[in-house]
């Protein structure tokens, strides 16, 4: 067999022309539509047009110009099939022994901000996944190109051999089922939104390798890493790597969980990560002060961590990062001395990840835990709190300093593993007690971390105190203040200990387990 007729048309048209020029140097007859056959001709490439073939005109606005009988039997036809010949013969039709077809732009439709429904409904394809799946079942005998990386590799064989590989003719099928798979999700997924379903009866997701990963979490385990199609222009996803390594899987949870809390801040923030949980936050008037406090947090921790800073990293900042050895610096950017300093080292990994969005000016995505034989969905934590709604459940209110520390250290302990405690002072974390089985166990490493720095501390929990004995500890300690979101029949055990020892406490009514 050799391949003597393509069907060809592209909504992308790159590279097209140089593609159909050699295929019809080598003899290959093109026949195309509407626009891909006029910029073929324009570049002087012989093309037959698609009404040609189908003895139709291509109407309602290109919505009905391949979906014919002429096209899809010379696409499907089982060529040593005898019944299938002579039908061909009887009826006057041609094979198509290549096709090459890329759709409608449905997601860069979407992703325009304010798309109008009509346009989205208008691009979607319809008449080029029909030509995809009809040539992708039929790939016995039939090429089909959906991604003009592939281009290249289709006229090397076709130059060598007229035709190309079952091998390959069996890549692209799959290739091609591939795409319209995951462009028929991206459909269903834009149309369930609307409709406000996002979690219907099926959820079909879809997503697409940004690379393969050395291994996964531990060096036994194969890996790799994936986008959303639509994934917002300020996460880990779109960051620009302008130094060092590539990526481990353990780097991308950190940076990501880095990057999470890092967006809870407006003012300058600069939050250290250790696997998955914060060791150090600061806040301050300059990036390097916040950098300064959330080294000073835990001076031990960061080393080997993950920095994240939500303002541009200047030259002091840099020299101090470069003071100790750390995994990765997330920033929205670097100042070109920044780079010159840090880049001198050559096992730090520099993140550019553009302007950040604060949290709290973000719609809550659904997230999703993968479960042995399924997975669970929900929507991303992205709940914030104000001053004015916490309610004040003891004789004391809290200071004007205190009511700031505790908006700071409740920031921080949502994202802290559960159960969490975090003591926080001066615009910085103090202690963090993550993941313990216990909520007072969490206090207890919270405060034994803090030392001394515990006095006059505050202290935010995720979830509230199933009984007084956490309060007794954080009293104890010197601990002022509390924020935590109440809820317990032993509520009124808290604020009895927390009355006696004159701490302040404020309830959020909002729970932040992170598990
Ligand atoms: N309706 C049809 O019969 C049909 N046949 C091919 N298309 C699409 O039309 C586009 C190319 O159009 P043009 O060659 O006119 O620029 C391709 O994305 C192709 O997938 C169609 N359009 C949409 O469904």
């Amino acid at each position: 067999m050799s391949i003597k007729r393509a069907l060809v048309s592209v909504s992308d048209k790159t590279g097209i022309v140089d593609f159909c020029r050699e295929l019809s140097q080598m003899g290959v007859e093109i026949i195309s539509t509407g626009g891909t056959s006029s910029l073929l001709s324009k570049e002087g490439v012989p093309v037959i047009g698609i009404s040609d073939v189908t003895g139709f005109p291509e109407i309602m606005d290109g919505r009905v110009k391949t979906l014919h009988p002429a096209v899809h039997s010379g696409l499907l036809a089982v060529r040593d099939n005898e019944e299938h010949t002579r039908q061909m013969q009887e009826l006057g039709l041609g094979y198509i022994d290549l096709v090459v077809v890329n759709l409608y732009p449905f997601q860069e439709t979407i992703a325009k901000p304010d798309v109008a429904y009509e346009d989205a409904i208008e691009n979607i394809d319809i008449g080029g996944p029909t030509m995809l799946r009809s040539a992708a079942k039929n790939h016995a005998f039939v090429s089909v190109v959906v991604d003009a990386a592939d281009y290249s590799q289709v006229l090397e064989e076709v130059r060598s051999s007229g035709d190309t590989t079952l091998e390959t003719r069996k890549r692209l099928a799959a290739k091609v089922f591939r795409h319209t798979a995951a462009y028929d999700a991206l459909i269903s997924d834009y149309l369930s939104n609307v409709n406000g379903d996002p979690l219907p009866e099926r959820l079909t997701v879809t997503y697409e390798k940004l690379q393969d990963l050395r291994y996964g979490e531990n060096p036994h385990q194969q890996a790799a890493f994936y986008r959303k199609p639509l994934a917002a222009q300020d996460t880990l996803t779109t960051a620009e790597q302008l130094h060092g390594k590539e990526l481990s899987y353990n780097n991308i949870n950190d940076a990501n969980a880095a990057l999470q809390i890092v967006k809870e801040f407006e003012e300058p923030a600069v939050v250290a990560v250790k696997h998955m949980n914060p060791c150090g936050v600061g806040i301050g008037e300059s990036i390097y002060e916040a950098y300064s406090k959330a080294y000073a947090a835990d001076p031990t921790s960061i080393f080997g961590g993950i920095v994240a800073a939500n303002r541009i990293i200047d030259s002091d900042t840099a020299n101090k990062l470069s003071e100790i050895f750390l995994e990765i610096v997330l920033a929205p950017d670097f100042t070109q001395e920044a780079l010159d300093i840090l880049t001198k080292k050559k096992n730090i990994r520099l993140l550019k990840t553009g302007e950040l969005s604060a949290a709290r000016n973000r719609e809550s995505q659904f997230v999703v835990t993968s479960i042995d034989g399924g997975m669970i969905v929900q929507q991303s934590d992205v709940h914030s709190i104000e001053a004015s709604e916490l309610n004040v459940v003891t004789d004391r209110a809290p200071s004007e300093e205190e009511m700031k520390q505790l908006l700071f250290g409740w920031k921080v302990v949502k994202h802290v593993k559960s159960n969490a405690i975090v003591l926080a002072a001066n615009d910085m974390t103090v202690g963090v007690g993550a993941g313990q089985m216990n909520r007072v166990g969490a206090a207890k490493i919270a405060i034994e971390q803090a030392g001394e720095q515990a006095k006059g501390a505050v202290l935010a929990s995720d979830a509230f105190f199933p009984m007084g004995d956490t309060l007794e500890l954080a009293a104890k300690a010197g601990i002022t203040a509390v924020i935590q979101p109440g809820g317990s029949i032993k509520d009124e055990e808290s604020i009895k200990v927390a009355n006696e020892y004159g701490i302040a406490m404020v309830f959020t009514g909002v729970r932040h387990f992170k598990h």
